[in-house]
């Protein structure tokens, strides 16, 4: 195996009005990737298509060295999963789950797993469709750490959590992967989190991948420079990546802040968040 735990090479999914199509990234171990694009982007798409929940149309992709179609249970015994669409054992207590987690995952540890619903303050005895949404998902963490998984792939865990809880998971994240034969892939809304703890953003718009880099090199290179309205059309094009128009004037997402600064001396420039770079992607207009 390479340094990647996952790589995924120009996966196809087709549906009636939407298409995911040639995404491709690498996972290396050892990291934080956070999957981030606008509502309907093809985020939860290409996770399910990784764990083979749903069927795809072609391309390749391989975790720990193992393809995840042919190698599929191999592959799953080295994942925690956490998805956003429910839970699938509302009628059992989290005291009951041990006995279904055994049976899925040859190395289910039941005392780690305890641990885990301790250290979440979980009550083993109540019926799941009785907690509340943000401990459903601690139990979803519980149940996806106690098998002891080299990946973590999570869709929107932790939109659900309280502030406190989501940085004592984002802690858990960096714990996880601190001996560097570890990784987690998670897709979220929250992008200060993502701006926290992520090694690497991989940005998904209508089913393409726009970037997938280093978080910090794409924080320090872009930038937001600030024009009145009329001096857009001075910009060289290629320089830039969308604006925005509000009562001031201009705000122009541009590819290299330090270029920019050298080229257009007479405009302010501002690092920008990861919001913003959504933001002008997905609403930016380019034109003149
Ligand atoms: N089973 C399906 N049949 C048809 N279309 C589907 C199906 N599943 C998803 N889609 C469509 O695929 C597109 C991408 O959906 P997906 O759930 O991957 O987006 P997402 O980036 O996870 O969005 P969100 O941030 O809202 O969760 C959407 O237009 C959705 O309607």
């Amino acid at each position: 195996m390479d340094g990647n735990i996952l790589t995924v090479s120009n996966l196809s999914k087709t549906y009636p009005q939407f298409s995911l199509e040639n995404v491709s990234f690498t996972l290396p171990s050892g990291s934080i990737m956070g999957f981030i694009g606008e509502n309907g982007a093809g985020k939860t798409t290409t996770l399910k298509l990784i764990l083979n929940l749903i069927r795809k149309e072609s391309g390749d992709v391989t975790l720990f060295g193992l393809d995840h179609v042919r190698d599929e249970r191999a592959v799953k015994e080295q994942i925690g999963v956490v998805l956003d669409d429910g839970f699938f054992y509302e009628l059992l207590r989290p005291g009951q789950l041990p006995a279904v987690l055994k049976r899925v995952y040859r190395s289910f540890d039941p005392a780690l797993y305890d641990s885990w619903l301790k250290r979440f303050d979980l009550p083993a005895g109540k019926p799941i469709k009785e907690l509340s949404k943000g401990m459903k998902m601690k139990l979803s963490f519980a149940a996806a750490l106690s098998h002891r998984p080299r990946l973590l792939i999570l869709d929107e865990a932790t939109s659900g959590l309280d502030p406190v809880m989501r940085s004592e998971i984002l802690d858990l994240f960096l714990e996880f992967i601190e001996d560097e034969s570890h990784a987690v892939l998670l897709s979220s809304h929250i992008t200060s989190d993502l701006e926290k703890v992520a090694d690497y953003i991989t940005f998904i718009h209508e089913g393409h991948i726009v970037f997938s880099e280093s978080k910090d090199e794409i924080l320090e290179r872009l930038g937001v420079l600030h024009c009145p309205s009329g001096d857009f059309r001075l910009l060289d094009r290629e320089d830039v990546i969308g604006r925005r128009e509000n009562q001031f004037g201009c705000d122009v997402l541009v590819h290299d802040r330090r270029l920019a600064r050298r080229k257009y001396p007479e405009y302010p420039i501002d690092g920008c968040s990861l919001d913003d770079i959504m933001l002008y992607y997905v609403k930016g207009d380019a034109a003149c």
